[in-house]
């Protein structure tokens, strides 16, 4: 574990959500060496009680310049190095609010803390040797999780279940480049190396990590969401459909084509995957300049998607026009074709038939419900999270970059292995495998990369 870094300031944010109106107590943490003389200047506790650590404190915030009281509040004090950062930590917690709580931090700030930067405190917790990397990712994962299967994973990461596998898999990889380097060095005065236990060792570590970064799109899809766009002609039925996914009457919906006529977005929770769902102007030519904009926007909507849910009208059936609309779906953008009004309301024979070369994927109905399971599951399926259950642990983005970096120089190990090239060879690239998982842990990572990831935390973490 490392020495505490020592920081020599003292960093202060409000550490609950900042919305209007939300949330009845808000807390302001301050931490560093003044954070208990901060405590002291502006905080009045009434009666006997002692400043100890661990133990909460009632009482006023005080701006010490003109006596107001700013807030009844309780103080929670934290001595290093038992708290979150190791440092000391003293918390106000406040009402909560936006005004009042920000008048307290400017009290603390005109006292002599500082603003903390985004992710100022999860920063000291790990340089002072609280955290590892990936449970400081995972903290910042659990924060923006959209699902509780996000959470679940980001909490798996907080209890160290990735520190685990890839501190594992570093080790082996340590154990393997040991050998290797010993012989570079002594090769004479050791007994012969097994080449073959080696390369197969390298191989089961390769395929562990590569089987890692298969998973972490599924992780990835969690943590992110998707962004589905509904897209298709006029009257087809896209703003129903919006209605009938997010279980409320979103968006307008009647019987005249080109009723909605801007993006309209939903966020919600499908089989546990987050999704923003996006209802687009029905596309048609037309000479309205209102409606006419509306389906520009429509048009990025479709290219700017993880997947579009095409639909079509199954009583009108499939047209030139659908056909067209299906040609704007960029390559890479996942597609679904979906036939709505299956239900046949609105012809005298019912239920409609499919049609000659119909293209749908699924058909559906707005109006009833039917076939709505089917369609929510083949769109998950086709955005690859149809089996999100047998996710345990995720990588993020870096943490998957990483990961794969390092099984690519482990691949170019074993090619240096097949060549029955000297030892060397193979322990430059090794050495760059374990360099990459390193990073990933935290234990060999430059500051920048460190600036990076904890900046894109959120302020007051
Ligand atoms: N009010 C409040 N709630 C919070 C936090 C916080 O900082 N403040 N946390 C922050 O994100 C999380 C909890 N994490 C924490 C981790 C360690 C310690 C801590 O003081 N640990 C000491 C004492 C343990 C003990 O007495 O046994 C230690 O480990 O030495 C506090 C919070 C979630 N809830
Ligand atoms: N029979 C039947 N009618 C439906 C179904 N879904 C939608 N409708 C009707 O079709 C009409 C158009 O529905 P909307 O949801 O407004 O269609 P839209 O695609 O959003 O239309 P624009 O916003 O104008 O592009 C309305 O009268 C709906 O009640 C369905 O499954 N079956
Ligand atoms: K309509
Ligand atoms: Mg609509």
């Amino acid at each position: 574990m490392p020495d505490p870094a020592g920081f020599a300031d003292t960093i202060a944010a409000v550490a609950t959500a900042v919305a209007p109106g939300e949330g009845s107590v808000a807390i302001v943490r301050i931490s560093g060496p003044e954070a208990e003389p901060i405590g002291h200047q502006l905080f009045v506790a009434p009666g006997s009680q002692s400043w100890d650590s661990h133990r909460v404190l009632y009482g006023h915030v005080v701006d010490p310049a003109s006596g107001e009281r700013l807030d009844e509040a309780l103080l929670l004090l934290m001595r290093a190095p038992r708290s979150f950062t190791r440092e000391d930590v003293v918390e106000l917690h406040c009402h909560g609010g936006l005004v009042a709580v920000q008048r307290v931090l400017e009290l603390v700030l005109a006292a002599g803390a500082r603003r903390a930067l985004p992710g100022e405190f999860s920063q000291r917790a790990f340089l002072n040797g609280r955290l590892d990397l990936t449970r400081a990712e995972a903290i910042s994962e659990m924060i923006t999780a959209r699902s509780r299967r996000a959470a679940q994973l980001a909490m798996a990461g907080l209890d160290g279940g990735l520190q685990l596998r890839i501190g594992a898999l570093r080790e082996r990889l340590l154990d393997q480049l040991a050998e290797l380097e010993a012989r570079v060095d002594f090769e004479e005065d050791l007994p012969p190396l097994d080449g073959a236990a080696v390369t197969a060792e390298l191989e089961a570590v390769r395929l562990e990590l590569e089987q890692l970064v298969a998973e972490a799109r599924q992780g990835e899809l969690l943590r992110r969401g998707l962004r589905v766009a509904i897209v298709g002609r006029p009257n087809v039925g896209k703003s129903s459909l919006l209605n009938l996914l997010s279980l409320r009457e979103r968006a307008i919906v009647t019987d005249l084509p080109g009723t909605t006529r801007d993006l309209l977005e939903s966020e919600l929770v499908l089989d546990g995957v987050p999704l923003t769902l996006l209802d687009t102007a029905g596309i048609r030519p037309t000479s309205d300049r209102v409606e006419q904009l509306g389906i520009e926007r429509s048009r990025q909507a479709l290219a700017a998607a993880d997947a579009v849910l095409l639909l079509f009208d199954l009583e009108a059936g499939w047209s030139l026009e659908d056909q067209a609309l299906r040609e704007l779906v960029p390559e890479g953008v996942v597609l679904l074709v979906a036939g709505n009004k299956a239900d046949g309301a609105g012809l005298p024979v019912g239920l409609v038939p499919p049609g000659d070369g119909e293209p749908a994927d699924v058909r559906f109905s707005a109006l009833t419900g039917a076939g709505r399971d089917e369609l929510v599951a083949e769109l998950l399926r086709r955005c690859g999270a149809g089996c999100l259950e047998g996710v345990q642990v995720a990588l993020n983005a870096r943490q998957r970059d990483l990961a794969a970096a390092a099984a690519l120089s482990l691949g170019a190990a074993l090619e240096a292995a097949a060549q029955q090239l000297p030892w060397d060879f193979w322990t430059i690239d090794l050495r760059a495998a374990v360099r990459a998982l390193g990073e990933i842990t935290g234990e060999a990572v430059s500051e920048a990369v460190l600036d990076r990831v904890f900046s894109r935390f959120c302020i007051g973490k």
